[in-house]
């Protein structure tokens, strides 16, 4: 975080949904230049909105959310992306560096030819994110720790000042997900990059968070993990009581909301 900068991110008063269907309302906070966010709740309480919001995609029931000190516009090159990804196709030949030389926005919309420049810039954010052996690996051919490194480089590869990650540790391994959270997390402090990561467990998470936002229940709460992470600010935002357990290592179970019960590692 750094002094005298204005937030990244402010939300006022906001309200999200679709049509008629409100998913949350009355969100107000703050993200700070350089914060590590986790975003957590139940599935469909509204964490993939948020992002919706921030890449302009949608826009407020009510209320007010700024990026950059304005107004969310769609395709700004300033916001690495790295949505949900399914399964890729075990045929996929695509290689790895050129998945992530499609990172360039205007590669993106055909709008210029790649430059041996660009095949640089891919490379070093393969390196970043410790994948260059991947470079020449087909797509098809690697793992789903393997293949989040890369689309975390395609994120990359524009300098972003912020990072919005969909859900980039699901259908990791306990040691693969440690992993990709130290890379994340170098990838914030030496590129000076706010990252948000929307997550189901927050146990890997917990030691390299700066705030968490939870959603539920069509409420929003936010702040520094220990704030938020609590039986009275839990049962306050389910509108029911829930436990928060601490194991032995500081993990975290939520115990009493049966769509969301956070298990230890
Ligand atoms: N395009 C859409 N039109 C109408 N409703 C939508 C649309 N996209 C999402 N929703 C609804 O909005 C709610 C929130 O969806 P969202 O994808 O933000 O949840 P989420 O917390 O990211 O869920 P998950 O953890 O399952 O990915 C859900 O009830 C969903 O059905």
């Amino acid at each position: 975080m750094k002094d005298n900068l204005p937030p990244i991110i402010t939300a006022e008063n906001l309200t999200a949904g679709y049509q008629e269907n409100t998913v949350w309302q009355n969100a107000s906070f703050a993200i700070e230049h350089g914060e590590f966010v986790a975003i957590i709740g139940p599935n469909g309480s509204g964490k993939t909105t948020l992002f919706r919001l921030l890449l302009g995609l949608q826009q407020p029931i009510r209320g007010n959310i700024k990026v950059f000190n304005a107004r969310p516009k769609r395709g700004n090159e300033h916001i690495g992306y790295v949505p949900q990804r399914h399964v890729i196709d075990a045929d996929t030949t695509l290689e790895s560096l050129e998945l992530v030389r499609l990172g360039f926005s205007g590669n993106k919309w055909g709008l210029n030819p790649f430059s041996r420049n660009d095949h640089q810039i891919a490379f070093d954010a393969l390196k970043a994110v410790g994948a260059e052996d991947l470079a020449h690996r087909s797509l098809g051919g690697l793992s789903g720790g393997e293949l989040q490194r890369v689309f975390l480089a395609e994120a990359l590869v524009s300098n972003p000042h912020l990072l919005l990650l969909d859900e980039p540790l699901s259908n990791l391994d306990i040691r693969r997900e440690q992993e990709l959270v130290q890379v994340i997390h170098n990838v914030v402090r030496s590129r000076d990059v706010t990252a948000l990561l929307i997550a189901h467990n927050i146990n890997p998470l917990l030691p390299v968070l700066d705030k968490v936002i939870y959603i539920a229940n069509g409420r929003v709460a936010i702040g520094k993990p220990d704030e938020v992470l609590t039986s009275e600010a839990l049962s306050a935002l389910y509108g029911v009581q829930v436990e928060v357990l601490r194991g032995s290592r500081g993990q975290i179970a939520v115990i009493g909301t049966e769509e969301n019960q956070h298990h230890y590692d």
